[in-house]
């Protein structure tokens, strides 16, 4: 599956409950010696009440994140009905207008624990090309001004000491202040067309900058999220999401 080209393995394991290994995830995440995807995203039977169904996102590197937004949109639109994703950051609340899914992402945090940074600095500005900090349940930093830098800086801020745990780095330029151009670097996979954690940081930092509105239009590579912030904290995340082909792993 995909979300705007950031593509996807979804492996529905709530019947089989398949044993991933790590070197298993890189192989099949592989592009030229696997399936190949940004993403796997494995799901299982849920453990929480209220939840239809669990939730993993693993990187093509293998790790492991807390949050992935295009892919909780594909969730969506292949388990239906607007089910419950039981996620690391929390239980997901989805619903479906036509061909659009919205996914409630939840609250970003903003504290420097949170992000986390290694050290105590104003997640507003960091001491890193002045890069604004959130957390969507995974890691995002945004650098404003300039989208062209994204292949050249994303490599070594990724892995920046700032973040212990690395982080997805965007690439922000605020068209109008609703509407914004956006590029991703991702934490484990490079630069992807898309990110819906990233366009949801993305907006979340420019409000607090002052620059977007708590509604803001995201436009990346491959193509457009509506992205709102609500007064009451959670964000939410509007797109489409894409069924390439269905298949069967031995
Ligand atoms: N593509 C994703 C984010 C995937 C996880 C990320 N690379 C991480 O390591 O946190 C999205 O659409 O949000």
């Amino acid at each position: 599956m995909h979300g705007l080209g950031n593509d996807f393995i979804v492996i529905d394991g709530r019947e089989t409950d398949p044993a991933l290994d790590e070197a298993t995830i890189r192989h099949l995440c592989d592009r030229r010696f696997g399936i190949g995807c940004d993403q796997l995203v494995l799901l299982s039977a849920p453990t929480l009440e209220g939840a239809d169904v669990l939730v993993r996102f693993f990187n093509a590197d293998g790790s492991e994140s807390g949050a992935c937004g295009n892919a909780s949109r594909c969730v969506a639109s292949l388990v239906g009905n607007n089910p419950v994703l039981q996620t690391r950051a929390g239980l997901l609340l989805t619903s479906q207008d036509g061909d659009r899914i919205t996914v409630n992402m939840g609250a970003p945090r903003t504290g420097w624990q949170d992000v986390p940074l290694s050290k105590d600095c104003d997640t507003l500005h960091l001491p890193l090309h002045d890069a604004a900090a959130c957390s969507m349940g995974n890691p995002h930093a945004t650098v404003f001004g300039d989208v062209s830098r994204a292949e050249d800086l994303g490599p070594s801020l990724e892995k920046s000491p700032l973040f212990p745990q690395r982080a997805n780095i965007g690439f922000a330029d605020l068209i109008t202040p609703g509407h914004m151009r956006l590029r991703v670097w991702e934490r484990g996979a490079g630069l992807t067309l898309a990110c819906g954690s990233g366009a949801c940081a993305a907006v979340v930092n420019a409000v607090r900058r002052g620059l977007a509105d708590r509604t803001c239009l995201v436009t990346m590579d491959g193509g457009d999220l509506q992205i709102t912030w609500q007064e009451n904290g959670d964000v939410l995340m509007t797109g489409p999401a894409t069924t390439v082909f269905h298949g069967k792993l031995p």
